[in-house]
């Protein structure tokens, strides 16, 4: 009898070259994505080097994270110096033979929302990408990873990288979530009980009844924040829900009858290095309080004590309720959080409402261009507009100021994005981060504000 493995286990040894005699692993690599904050230089280096691209066709590269979200936009950005970051990715890629989504490109968005979005990440397949979210599509059931751009510089020339056997750790959440409860928590409540370097040199598989319960897009809002768990990265064993999404994508397989993708989950009595159960019934809506990811509390609980600075920073005391707290923006965007369903689920709070006159500014940034026209052609971004947001065209931006627009400094923000550490989106702003829900009821009440109080 063969002994039990983990899904990781699998994808790894499928992907198995060789042996070093570091005791390190050559793993094949199957995608790489890049982007023009730190895609272009490997491209760049690789030619330098006068070495091609092993494969061109496993290489994809997005003008995400600088580019300029307001309507309109050409290759502008509001980044100093950011010009050449767009143009020098632009002939990078065109000279190396890879595919460019472009600015203008109607595919163009968020990497980590598109490559699913096109069926480009897969069950079972290693993807890399010079971003740290890469973990994000580890939700399809691939093995999809950040790493440094020298790594995307070797990946693309060799189709290896060199790695250390990471170990496993399995997260179960038993049980359902309970109604304007969201994935978003589920992370939010995985890196307050466990800490932000909880996942520390991990691959995690989230597993469990709750997981299963989650669409696609949710089980990337889930896997998004393995980073901010530490984690190599996250994944989830892929099921019918997986293949139904794929179905139809442009670079997905016509049919899922490759034997491989049957044999894509962990077995009974595969062992994994540590183990956490969560009841997802217990989970509230979260929000972080300080800056920190871990820094997160129940939306009707009290701001912990934490270090000095974090209170500081954001100004507020432990032992003060989080709810309530008075807020002077909303940010909805990022690769977290703005998805088709993650707009539909805070259009559905905002409809027919107003902003409080306390916001002074509300936005909404599209995962990708994709997810802008889906949510135009159902209406949402009536709905945003009408409630006060602004509708943007999609990219990273404003998710770390890499456009150097961000919210009146100071401000406090509520945010569906992943990281709160200090100045993470312009100086001096403050960031709670949130479920798109969370975002939408807080912007209404013009202070962090419990959304099953607007499901209600
Ligand atoms: C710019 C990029 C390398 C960075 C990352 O790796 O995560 C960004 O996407 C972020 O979220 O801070
Ligand atoms: S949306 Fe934010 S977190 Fe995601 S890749 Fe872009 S900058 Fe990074």
């Amino acid at each position: 009898m063969t002994q039990p493995r983990t899904l990781l286990a699998k994808i790894w040894d499928a992907h198995h070259v060789a042996d070093t005699a570091a005791g390190a692993t050559l793993i094949a690599i199957d995608r790489v994505f890049l982007h023009e904050r730190t895609g272009a230089s490997a491209l760049k280096s690789l030619a330098a080097a006068g070495r091609p691209v092993l494969d061109p066709a496993r290489v994809f590269a997005v003008m995400d994270h600088i580019v300029d979200t307001r309507p309109g936009r050409g290759d502008q950005t509001l980044m100093q110096g950011g010009q050449a970051f767009i143009t020098e990715t632009r002939e990078a890629a065109l000279a190396a033979g890879i595919r460019l989504f472009d600015v203008t490109d109607r595919d163009q968005g968020i990497t980590h929302v598109i490559s699913p979005e096109l069926g480009i990440v897969l069950p079972g397949v290693t993807l890399v990408a010079p971003d740290s979210h890469t973990c994000t599509q580890g939700a399809l059931g691939a093995l999809a990873w950040g790493i440094g751009s020298s790594e995307a510089e070797h990946a693309m020339a060799t189709g290896v990288l060199r790695l250390a056997r990471p170990k496993t750790m399995r997260v179960t959440f038993k049980g359902r979530l309970s109604p304007g409860v969201t994935p978003k928590d589920m992370a939010l409540t995985l890196l307050a009980t466990h800490g932000a370097a909880g996942g520390s040199g991990y691959v995690v598989e989230f597993a469990g009844e709750a997981v299963g319960a989650l669409d696609i897009e949710g089980r990337m809002t889930l896997c998004n924040m393995a980073t901010e768990f530490a984690a190599m990265t996250g994944i989830i064993a892929p099921d019918e829900k997986t293949y139904a999404y794929l179905a139809g994508r442009r670079y997905a397989p016509a049919t899922f009858d490759d034997p491989y993708w049957q044999t894509l989950r962990t077995d009974a009595g595969a062992v994994f290095d540590r183990e956490i159960i969560i009841d997802a019934s217990t989970i509230a809506p979260m929000v972080s309080w300080g800056t920190s990811p871990e820094h997160c509390v129940a939306i009707d609980g009290t701001v912990p004590q934490g270090p000095a600075r974090a209170h500081e920073y954001i100004a507020l005391d432990a032992g003060a309720p989080i709810k309530g707290t008075p807020i002077d923006a909303a940010f909805i965007g990022s690769c977290t959080n703005a998805r088709l369903s993650d707009l539909r689920r805070a259009a559905a709070i905002l409809r027919g409402r107003r902003v409080s006159p306390a916001i002074r500014k509300a936005l909404v940034v599209p995962g990708s261009m994709a997810v802008k026209r889906a949510a135009e052609a159902e209406g949402l971004d009536k709905v945003f507009i009408d409630a006060g947001f602004e509708w943007r065209m999609s990219g990273c931006s404003l998710c770390f100021y890499a456009g150097g627009e961000g919210f009146e400094p100071g401000s406090r923000t509520i945010s569906s994005t992943n990281r709160n550490f200090e100045g993470r989106q312009g100086p001096g702003i403050r960031t709670h981060i949130a479920s798109p829900e969370t975002v939408a009821a807080s912007a209404l009440a013009g202070a962090i504000a419990d959304p099953r109080e607007r499901l209600a």
